[in-house]
């Protein structure tokens, strides 16, 4: 039986048009059983813990080089070398293919990652110890300008030898006290779907559809997409009528095609969710459809992403070791009030960017029978989603993700992202993400790569070959050319050369001491983690149901895609391969038939007919409801062709684009020598029953 009693999730949250405080801070907090959206009052002794526009947590001080100058020098006052010439000799392309891991593990970090932090630019920037936003006070700004040329100067330029800095908290207003400032990340903490659900409670009234719990989308050639603004400036256009999505979730939503896509897989999956709760308990209310809807979806996510995909990030040992995991169907209940869930700054500024080595130049764009049918360029498509919207793209996008290898995690990165990041149409470089990140991790002061592996069990390295028990020599070549001294380097740079463990994550042994860290308290910081029991929990039997959730399942149940391999973070190979989509496990709603409707005491029990809906999610309502047809993009419909308006898709690769993906072959020698861990016991014992 449910706990009755609670009100339902709606309040305000007290947000100063004139913020001095960095944070959220509620005025009350209601006794509900569902989490804000913006992170507030999860944790009830600290309802700000968590909220948007909070700071970065330090592991470790800051480290910058001194409060006024520019930083391209250490901290004891030595030159560092240019970002960009860092970027170009420690990073270049060196194409090799993961083994084991598909497309969709790199893809599926970028979501965790998105869901956690995002730098606040704009106009605010950083935040004092004493909790003040240094930010729109006019004393402390330099002028709203500088910083749109800076922006400027930073989105283009980057590409040249000679690259500035991003922009500082300098610029922004924390001129004099840089060694006490800490930058602020404008999404909330909590592992919670908030690139879906938005970040407080005034975005999410954009999104809702407010009829039967689902979120706004539209119907186009048959497809569920998310609603098009036809005059957002966030995205590039080539043609005038190409599609770009809102930013009221989250404003990266555009920022790659296969984000986008899971992004819209998990809207799809919510109205899914939504469809199924209102046909089992026909007297909820919208409310209550929704935040049930939306309680689930978070719990499946939060358990793809700790059960499926961080076991292959950090490994599946070192999850379990660190209670990251556990080896339960039961509830875990480690929720620990006293661990604030904030984003250590070393973790979303240097660690985790790391994985930004697995991303692959080309999009495999691919059939039910697995054959590559055509690739598109990843530059061609930045912040330009509307190829999801081309006839068949989602579904074989979607299949790609799962198919195509991610690259491998090592120092080499794809040129789409060292020379063509953000490339805007008719040019020919964009800018080089590896710069911005170097320079991203000095901006933020962050602790040197010596003092992060003495705060992480490692010996002090006085002179470079001191960092051969992690590095290769060769490595340490490279950074010895570059820098003065071992103090002097880059958590950032020294982190990405660590060598990789095979079988023990994808990352070496510094950046997974911060990982683990990070994801440890991600998990018990949050009172609404999906494992955790009581009021605002699931049920056993519920709980069980949500363990049965996996990324291919999401994808089966909201793409037309028919068959999937059962792990779809693992290439397909003879023990994954390709069954129906029937066949793989899903998670039962009816364990949330409310036959006495009183799961939601505040709702208005009438039965609402509510007019035609022309939204839809599932395949088969698809069919039920009429549909809203959005004008194709048909100058644009051919990818990887020039088309009128299509953008320059060709320059010349060594790579070849494969033609075919045998999954039905029983010999595959990458499998046989490859590095891979033991396999998840729930996912791998389902497949092969
Ligand atoms: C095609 C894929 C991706 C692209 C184009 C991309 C691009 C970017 C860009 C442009 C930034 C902002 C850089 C700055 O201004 O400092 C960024 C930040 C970041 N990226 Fe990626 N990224 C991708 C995938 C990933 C993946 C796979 C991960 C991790 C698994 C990741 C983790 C991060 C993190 C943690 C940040 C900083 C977040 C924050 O602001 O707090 N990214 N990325």
């Amino acid at each position: 039986a449910r706990v009755q009693g609670f009100r339902e999730a709606s309040y305000t949250t007290s947000r100063p048009s004139y913020r001095s405080e960095c944070g959220i801070f509620p005025t009350s907090c209601p006794a509900t059983k569902y989490r804000s959206h913006d992170g507030s009052c999860n944790n009830l002794n600290n309802p700000h813990w968590g909220t948007p526009y909070s700071r970065y947590e330090r592991l470790l001080p800051s480290n910058y080089a001194d409060d006024y100058s520019e930083p391209t020098e250490s901290v004891f006052g030595r030159p560092l070398p240019n970002a960009r010439i860092v970027s170009s000799k420690i990073y270049p392309e060196d194409p090799q293919e993961d083994k084991v891991w598909t497309l969709n593990t790199m893809q599926y970090g970028q979501i965790v990652a998105h869901d956690m932090s995002n730098i606040f630019l704009p106009k605010i920037s950083c935040c004092a110890p004493n909790n003040e936003m240094l930010s729109e006070a006019p004393e402390n700004c330099i002028s709203i300008e500088i910083l749109k040329q800076d922006t400027v100067y930073y989105s283009h330029n980057w590409t040249c030898m000679s690259v500035r800095r991003t922009i500082t908290d300098k610029d922004m207003g924390c001129m004099g006290k840089r060694t006490s400032v800490d930058q602020i990340s404008d999404v909330n903490n909590y592992l919670d779907l908030s690139t879906v659900y938005g970040q407080d409670e005034a975005s999410v009234k954009k999104i809702r559809s407010h009829k039967g719990g689902r979120l706004k989308s539209v119907m186009k050639n048959g497809e569920e997409m998310l609603p098009a603004e036809s005059n957002s400036k966030v995205c590039t256009r080539v043609c005038p009528n190409e599609p770009c999505y809102s930013s009221a979730s989250d404003q990266r939503i555009n920022q790659n095609p296969q984000l986008t896509l899971i992004q819209t897989i998990y809207v799809r999956e919510h109205n899914r969710l939504a469809d199924r709760l209102k046909e089992l308990n026909p007297g909820w209310s919208d409310e209550c459809i929704y935040q049930e809807a939306r309680k689930i979806n978070i719990g499946q996510h939060q358990h793809i992403s700790y059960y499926e995909w961080l076991p292959i990030t950090i490994g599946r040992q070192r999850a379990f070791d660190k209670k990251l995991i556990y080896d339960a169907c039961g509830h875990v209940d480690d929720y620990n009030p006293k661990i604030p869930p904030w984003v250590f700054n070393e973790h979303a500024n240097a660690a985790f960017r790391y994985f930004h080595t697995q991303i692959a130049g080309y999009l495999h764009l691919v059939d039910e029978a697995r054959n590559t049918i055509k690739t598109a360029r990843l530059s061609d498509w930045f912040n330009r989603p509307g190829i999801l919207e081309e006839k068949g793209a989602f579904d074989a996008l979607a299949r790609g993700l799962n198919t195509q290898p991610e690259m491998h995690s090592d120092p080499f990165h794809d040129e789409e992202i060292t020379l063509n990041l953000f490339r805007t149409p008719g040019k020919v470089m964009g800018a080089d993400l590896k710069a911005i990140c170097i320079q991203r991790n000095r901006d933020h002061g962050l602790a040197s790569y010596n003092d992060v592996r003495v705060f992480c069990g490692l010996p002090r390295a006085r002179k470079f070959k001191d960092f051969l028990d992690v590095m290769s020599e060769e490595n340490i070549k490279k950074l010895k050319a570059l820098y003065m001294h071992t103090d002097d380097v880059e958590l950032t740079v020294g982190g990405s050369l660590e060598e990789v463990t095979p079988g023990k994550g994808q990352a070496g042994p510094t950046f997974l001491c911060i990982l683990e860290r990070q994801f440890y308290k991600t998990r018990v910081a949050d009172r609404f983690w999906f494992e955790n029991s009581g009021e605002q929990g699931f049920t056993l039997a519920q709980l069980q149901e949500i363990k049965k959730s996996s990324i291919s399942r999401l994808f089966c149940d909201n793409t037309n895609i028919k068959s999937m391999q059962p792990q779809g973070f693992r290439k397909i190979n003879p023990t994954n391969k390709v069954v129906s989509c029937n066949n793989l496990p899903s998670v039962d709603l009816t364990l949330w038939r409310d036959d006495n409707n009183t799961w939601c005491p505040s709702t208005n029990n009438t039965v609402t007919t509510a007019a035609p809906s022309t939204t839809t999610t599932s395949k088969d309502n698809a069919k039920k409801v009429p549909v809203v047809e959005a004008p194709t993009i048909e100058t644009c419909s051919k990818i990887g062709t020039k088309s009128a308006c299509a953008t320059e898709t060709t320059r010349p690769r060594t790579r070849p684009t494969p033609v075919t993906c045998p999954y039905h072959q029983t010999t595959d020698e990458t499998e046989a020598t490859s590095t891979e861990e033991p396999t998840s016991t729930t996912l791998s014992q389902s497949v092969q029953r």
